[in-house]
């Protein structure tokens, strides 16, 4: 098995020049564990700024951006103004993107489709609401998330699938390494058969919602866990232990 561990800071809608320079400070001082791949998710306006001082080996990528190269979409932001500023990376389809901004399965597999055609990697991101899971209605809900995906692209290399269960994002509620474990079995075996047995074996599936230093450890043991994306916690110096937890 060859999945390299995967550890992304989301800083959503926070931060400024000054806590950039703090937050970079942490990453820059370590230690970083080698074998781990490690992304910050940047808004938009900070990214150039934030390229230029992050370590080469951390991917600086976006939060969000639209399924054209460019034209009359006032506000947006396209795959190829982001290569164009060295930003090799984009996370799409984040729960807040889907709740707050309306954006369908639909407007999202096409976003991922146009971004890796630019060029781009992403973070594909799908999770069920609290409401869903209560329903036990998980396990269709991200199968009908993963499949709207899949009918858009044909390369899932340069994809990593983002598990984070909407409950869990922001409110301390972590899924158990179980529930979370549970949720990745159904999505690689999802993929085994209906994109490839390869894919299956080589896409990161990576959770996120509420990962702290104190829970990363025990997520991090669960076979199908292979990384996480956090929130809150990526403000914090522990995000350098969340990027260690393997250790
Ligand atoms: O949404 C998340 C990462 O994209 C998770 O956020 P929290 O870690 O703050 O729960």
């Amino acid at each position: 098995m060859s999945r390299k561990f995967f550890v992304g800071g989301n800083w959503k809608m926070n931060g400024s020049k000054k806590i950039a320079d703090e937050l970079l400070g942490h990453i820059s001082r370590g230690p970083l564990d080698p074998n781990v791949e490690i992304l910050i998710g940047v808004p938009a306006i900070y990214l150039d700024f934030v390229k230029e001082q992050a370590p080469c080996t951390v991917h600086v990528s976006a939060q969000n951006c639209f399924k054209t190269e460019k034209g009359a979409f006032t506000g947006e932001i396209s795959p190829s103004m982001l290569k164009d500023i060295g930003v090799d990376w984009v996370i799409l389809g984040h729960s807040e993107r889907r709740q707050i901004f309306q954006e369908t399965d639909l407007l999202i597999a096409e976003k991922i489709n146009h971004a890796l055609e630019t060029g781009l990697s992403v973070v594909a991101c799908i999770g069920e609401t609290l409401e869903e899971r209560e329903a036990g209605q998980t396990e269709a809900v991200v199968a009908k998330q993963i499949k709207a995906i899949k009918e858009k692209i044909s390369n899932w290399q340069n994809v990593v699938i983002a598990y984070e269960p909407v409950w869990a994002i922001g409110t301390g509620k972590t899924a158990s390494p179980q529930q979370a474990q549970e949720v990745h079995k159904v999505l690689r075996k999802w993929l085994t058969d209906e994109v490839s047995e390869t894919v299956a074996q080589n896409t990161r599936i990576i959770y996120g919602g509420s990962v702290t230093a104190s829970n990363c450890k025990e997520l991090a043991k669960e076979v199908d866990i292979d990384g996480f994306l956090v929130g809150g916690a990526s403000l914090k110096p522990e995000f350098i232990d969340i990027i260690n937890a393997n250790q």
